[in-house]
């Protein structure tokens, strides 16, 4: 079955601003917000909880399995701090968001992260190792490095992305 939209993913170190992105994104183009975190609580796709990180041990096979079905349709944002894990297949483009440490920190904070948590994520978005993973994963032509330090940023972010979805469009009028 093909796909008349593209899928997009929004990734990115946590605070970075993804479900902010999303959720304009979603309003703006009518593609769909799809929050990983979201899918991973509603439909038990763990193995347990990181008591000391505060997070879930994501099961990968049975939270592809869940999705697969909608995300092969086409059309989806998907919004997750992890990105390698997706079939190259059904990606069409992959945003990665970057955000100041500083600003990051701040944000962080604010949300009462524990300190061995805020510190493991300031020091992955310095050693930027979303966006490594990014390019490892999928072709590079299809990556796209976006900073998201403040709200006028957002708005020029989602601005670009609409034209790109607009331009895939043109480019594929039979899908994909
Ligand atoms: N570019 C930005 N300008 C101003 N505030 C921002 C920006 N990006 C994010 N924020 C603020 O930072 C906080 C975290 O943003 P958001 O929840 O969108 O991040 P996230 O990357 O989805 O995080 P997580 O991975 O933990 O879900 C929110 O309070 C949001 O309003």
């Amino acid at each position: 079955m093909g796909r008349s939209q593209p899928n997009i993913i929004v990734t990115g170190t946590p605070g970075v601003g993804k479900s902010s992105h999303c959720e304009l994104i979603a309003q703006t183009t009518g593609l769909k917000h799809l929050s990983i975190n979201q899918v991973v609580k509603d439909k038990g796709c763990y193995d347990g909880y990181d008591d000391e990180l505060k997070t879930w041990i994501v099961d990968d096979d049975k939270l592809l399995d869940e999705i697969e079905e909608d995300v092969m349709k086409g059309g989806y944002i998907i919004d997750w701090h992890v990105c390698d894990v997706f079939p190259k297949s059904w990606i069409d483009l992959v945003v990665v968001l970057r955000a100041d440490s500083t600003i990051l920190y701040d944000r962080l904070k604010s949300r009462n992260y524990p300190e061995e948590k805020l510190q493991e994520n300031l020091d992955a978005e310095i050693m930027q190792v979303i966006l490594e993973e990014a390019l490892e994963s999928y072709d590079e032509e299809i990556v796209v490095e976006l900073q998201s330090d403040n709200t006028e940023e957002i708005d020029s972010n989602v601005e670009r992305i609409d034209s790109w979805l607009k331009q895939w469009k043109l480019d594929h009028p039979d899908g994909v």
